[in-house]
């Protein structure tokens, strides 16, 4: 063998050694302590943070006030002014704060608290929940989609699968000690807060009231039958603080799959939405849901509602926790536009499509196009 060929097989074990650290997730990169973002983190210019396109900055200066639901007027005498603005708030950005939302204040600090000392435990702890399989119930993982991603975001995150619970809590990681039973606490509240949430959403659509029913909002409340059984997956994500926060993204642009996604952050900032095409940093409001549409909600309203683009940023002093629980219909389940929204005047603008297609089309290296919600789009 040349001495050149040698090299090329050392550099490439070299490479293998490198990647296998990197699945290994951000957290522990950190740890070992470094100073500069490694390659594998270096996004395109034109993806970075602050780029530059068609010479104007992708980044707005705009200061956007997403519209704030109160969830107590909503479930109080002021419902159908609030429905309205739950409306328009769907209609238009896709987001909306919630406050006064009535899940207890320390049920959520536990939360918050026990998934700060989950990501504090030794990386050998942790890493008895790695998995790089999409399916798996509870997955300890990292970047975005680590078997497909080319470049790796700048996020470790715990997956956990909540539905049915009595399936799947004896997979939850059982360190620290009470993380189970804090983590069911803040799953179940969050599961009833998402299903009156559903029922406000399903009447600011005109599909159901909860006065003077008739026999069509009974087969409504069928549905809000399903969404009771239906899907919930937590992502408990992690941001350490990063080197060179310019060059990466803690989570590149996507939407989420399900109806709605509740979403609870620390008080550091990183999350943006895009708004006007531009991408909208979102101040966090302490004891606040940050709530969106998912792709679900917007096939199911015909495309009334919109599920939109979102990404996180990273910064170089402070790490960042959040929790993202995603609701849908059970998993089997077809999610189609719903009959009544549909007509001459609004033809139906989406496939079907279920979970199973959505995580066929996460996995799948090939190239891709368009987004998952685009490649529904009936055109
Ligand atoms: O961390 C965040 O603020 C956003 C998380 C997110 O978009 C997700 O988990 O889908
Ligand atoms: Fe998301």
């Amino acid at each position: 063998m040349s001495p050149g060929m040698v090299m090329t097989a050392e550099t490439k074990r070299e490479e293998n050694a490198q990647e296998s650290q990197y699945q290994k997730g951000v957290k522990h990169l950190c740890e070992n302590g470094i100073a500069k973002v490694p390659n594998k983190y270096i996004l395109p210019v034109s993806e970075r943070p602050n780029s530059f396109v068609n010479g104007e900055s992708n980044a707005s200066e705009i200061n956007l006030k997403l519209p704030v639901i109160d969830f107590a007027e909503l479930q109080g005498s002021n419902r159908s002014q609030v429905l309205k603005s739950l409306a328009n708030a769907c209609e238009h950005y896709g987001f909306f704060q919630l406050v006064n939302h009535s899940i207890p204040r320390d049920v959520i600090i536990r939360m918050m608290e026990v998934s700060g000392r989950f990501f504090e435990l030794s990386f050998e702890e942790r890493e008895k929940y790695m998995s790089a399989d999409m399916w798996a119930p509870v997955r300890y993982g990292t970047s975005f989609n680590q078997t497909k991603d080319g470049v790796f975001c700048w996020r470790d995150f715990l997956k956990l699968l909540c539905h049915p619970l009595s399936d799947v809590l004896a997979r939850w990681p059982s360190s620290p000690v009470d993380f189970r039973k804090f983590a069911v606490a803040y799953a179940k509240e969050t599961k009833c807060l998402y299903l009156m949430l559903m029922e406000a959403i399903l009447e600011s659509l005109g599909l159901a009231t909860t006065k003077n029913k008739t026999r069509e909002d009974e087969e409504e409340d069928d549905i809000l039958e399903e969404f009771q059984d239906g899907s919930q997956l937590m992502f408990v994500n992690f941001y350490p603080s990063c080197p060179e926060p310019d060059l990466t993204l803690g989570m590149p642009p996507h939407s989420d799959y399900g109806f709605l996604t509740l979403l609870l952050q620390d008080e550091v900032k990183g999350l943006q939405i895009q708004f006007q095409e531009k991408w909208v940093t979102i101040e966090p409001i302490p004891n606040s849901f940050l709530v969106n549409v998912g792709d679900h909600l917007e096939i199911f309203s015909n495309g009334r509602y919109k599920s939109v683009l979102h990404r996180v940023v990273v910064n170089s002093t402070k790490s960042r926790i959040s929790v993202a629980s995603l609701h849908s219909l059970p998993l089997k389940t077809m999610i189609c536009p719903s009959p009544k929204l549909i007509n001459e005047a609004n033809p139906r603008r989406y496939k079907d499509t279920d979970f199973a297609t959505f995580l066929e089309y996460a996995a799948s290296r090939e190239p891709k196009k368009k987004n998952f919600l685009e490649s529904r789009k009936l055109t």
